[in-house]
Parts: structure tokens; C-alpha cells; sequence
């Protein structure tokens, strides 16, 4: 099997796009058509809401597949709904890869190194379960903390070398208050700045055929000049990139976050992809979001081609 970075490149030169389609859903935000055409009096609301959070979401990626390289799954919106939620979260991640797509578990997981191999094996590699070894999701790559330093990365870049896996540490994040505690200066430098040293440390040995390492990182697409330091610091680790659209990052400002070869980036954008029946054809989520995904892409192919 290929290693991550190259997957990733080759889906890429595949769909001509690195637009990653975010899946955040509530269910207060699908439209009231669909919940009605789906809700059944005569089941539980859990039952109700398992059918409707799957059939949403996979009629979501059925709509965008031919646009975009790959899917993620922010966490969040999964495990507010308990464990009902994570059941809906691995029907989808197995729905997404068996069409081809890159699927990301973006849950920011991380903790002492003991702990951080059990998230680890949950996610991107495999749990010891009596006298076998069970693969329980079958993601991709999976999004990191750097916070408690090397020993609690290195289950994950240990399962992403023996998997075949990748890693997005997160460097500089898109939210306002980032710069409460990444922008910190220690000894001239930026303490995001230092993270994306450690980042280029830590995914050094990892690198595939196309020269591009399978650990990378985190960086928001409000943050532009963090992004083209970021980008000197890790010439050869995809970014993902999320921000655009409702946080106010531009999609012009990709063009900082880019490689000398025009590469090296995935943008995410989840709720104008996914709710974009609020904006195009209130009617018809799905030919929405399709429309949605197709400008982004195509916007985003125009600033860095
Ligand atoms: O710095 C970060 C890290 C992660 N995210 C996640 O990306 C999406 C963005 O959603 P939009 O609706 O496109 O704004 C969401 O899942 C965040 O948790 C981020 O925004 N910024």
C-alpha cells in the first residue's frame, strides 16, 4: 500500500482538486423536507435521528463526490449525539472510502503517550482485542494537539509509518483567539512557529515516493501570514486548511499556503457545502451542495494553477 502523502496525491491528480468536504451536520440545520420525509411516529427519536444523520450526509457526499478529494469528519458533531452518533460515524466513514475518497477524522485527539496510543488504535490503527487485532475505523488521517509533545505524537506517527496512514498537527488554528496562546513569542520565535519545527522533526522518516511527508499540519485559512511562515518551516507536509467561507478566510489568500509546486494544500469547507440549500436551491440540498462544492473547487483551482 501507498503511504498517505501519496495516496493523497494521487486522488488529487485524480479529481483535479484538493477541496475536502467538511461534515458537521446537526440535525437542527437539515431541511425540515428531508426530516419529514424520513421521520416515522411509530419509531424512537434515536432510531429517527440515526436514519436521518446517515441518509443526510451520505446523499451529501453522493452529491459532492466529483468535486472533492476527500471528506472530514469533525468529531463533534458525532459525539453530541453519543454513541448513537459514532454508529452513524462508521456507517459514513465506510460509505466515503468505498468511494475512493480521502476520509479524515478530525477529532484534535491527543494525551500522555499511553492514552494517545488507544485514540491511536481507535482511529487510524488497530486494537488488541483478546488474541486478535481489530482495525475498528478505517480512516486515513486523523487531526492532532502538539501539546503535550513528542512521546504523545509518537503513537500516532508509529501507527501512521505501519499503516500507512497521516497526521494533521495542529499549528495555527482559523478561530479569533488563536493568537492567545499560538502567537506567544519564546526566544524570537512564535510558538506556532516552533510546533510546525517540531511538525517537519516529527514527520522527517515519514516520507513517500512523491518526496512529501505524511505528517503535516493544521493551519487556518485566516491565518495568511502565518501560512507562507508555516510553508517555509515545512516545504515538503500537506496543510489542511480549513477557514474559508464562513470564517472569513479567501480562498485568493491560498496562494500562500501552497509548495514551489503549486501542491502541498487541502481546503476544507464544511457548513457552506453542507448547508448550501440556504443559499442556492432551498429546494434540493443535494443539487446544492453539489453547485456549492463545484465553485469552491473551481475557485480554489484558479488561485493555485
Ligand atoms: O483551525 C481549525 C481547525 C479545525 N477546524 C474545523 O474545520 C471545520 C470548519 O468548518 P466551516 O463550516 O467550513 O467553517 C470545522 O469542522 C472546524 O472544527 C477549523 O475550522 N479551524
Amino acid at each position: 500500500m501507498l503511504n498517505f502523502s501519496d495516496r493523497l496525491i494521487d486522488a488529487i491528480k485524480k479529481k483535479n482538486s484538493v477541496l475536502i468536504a467538511g461534515i458537521d451536520t446537526t440535525i437542527e440545520n437539515i431541511p425540515d423536507y428531508f426530516i419529514k420525509r424520513f421521520y416515522y411516529n411509530e419509531k424512537s427519536e434515536i432510531d429517527n435521528l440515526k436514519t436521518i444523520l446517515f441518509e443526510y450526509n451520505r446523499r451529501i457526499i453522493d452529491a459532492v463526490e466529483e468535486n472533492v478529494v476527500g471528506v472530514k469528519f469533525q468529531a463533534a458533531f458525532f459525539e453530541q449525539y453519543s454513541y448513537h452518533g459514532f454508529e452513524v460515524l462508521h456507517k459514513l466513514c465506510e460509505y466515503a472510502k468505498n468511494k475512493k475518497l480521502i476520509v479524515i477524522f478530525d477529532g484534535k485527539r491527543n494525551d500522555i503517550s499511553s492514552s494517545a496510543k488507544g485514540y491511536s488504535n481507535a482511529y487510524i490503527g488497530e486494537t488488541p482485542v483478546f488474541n486478535k487485532k481489530i482495525r475498528f475505523f478505517e480512516f486515513d488521517a486523523i487531526t492532532t494537539n502538539p501539546y503535550l509533545g513528542q512521546d504523545s505524537i509518537k503513537p500516532f506517527v508509529e501507527d501512521c509509518e505501519r499503516f500507512k496512514k497521516g497526521l494533521f498537527v495542529l499549528v495555527k488554528t482559523s478561530n479569533p483567539s488563536s493568537a492567545d496562546i499560538q502567537d506567544i513569542v519564546v526566544e524570537d520565535k512564535k510558538l506556532y512557529e516552533i510546533v510546525a519545527e517540531k511538525v517537519y522533526e516529527w514527520g522527517k522518516n515519514c516520507v513517500g515516493k512523491e518526496g512529501y511527508s505524511d505528517i503535516g499540519a493544521v493551519v487556518g485559512a485566516t491565518q495568511p501570514e502565518a501560512g507562507k511562515r508555516i510553508r517555509q518551516i515545512l516545504p515538503n507536509s500537506f496543510l489542511l486548511v480549513p477557514g474559508i467561507g464562513v470564517q472569513g478566510g479567501k480562498v485568493e489568500d491560498l496562494k500562500y499556503f501552497v509548495d514551489s509546486n503549486n501542491m502541498g494544500i487541502i481546503v476544507n469547507s464544511s457548513r457552506d457545502i453542507i448547508y448550501a440549500y440556504k443559499n442556492y436551491v432551498n429546494s434540493d440540498f443535494e443539487k446544492s451542495s453539489y453547485l456549492a462544492s463545484k465553485n469552491i473547487k473551481e475557485s480554489i483551482n484558479a488561485v493555485i494553477s
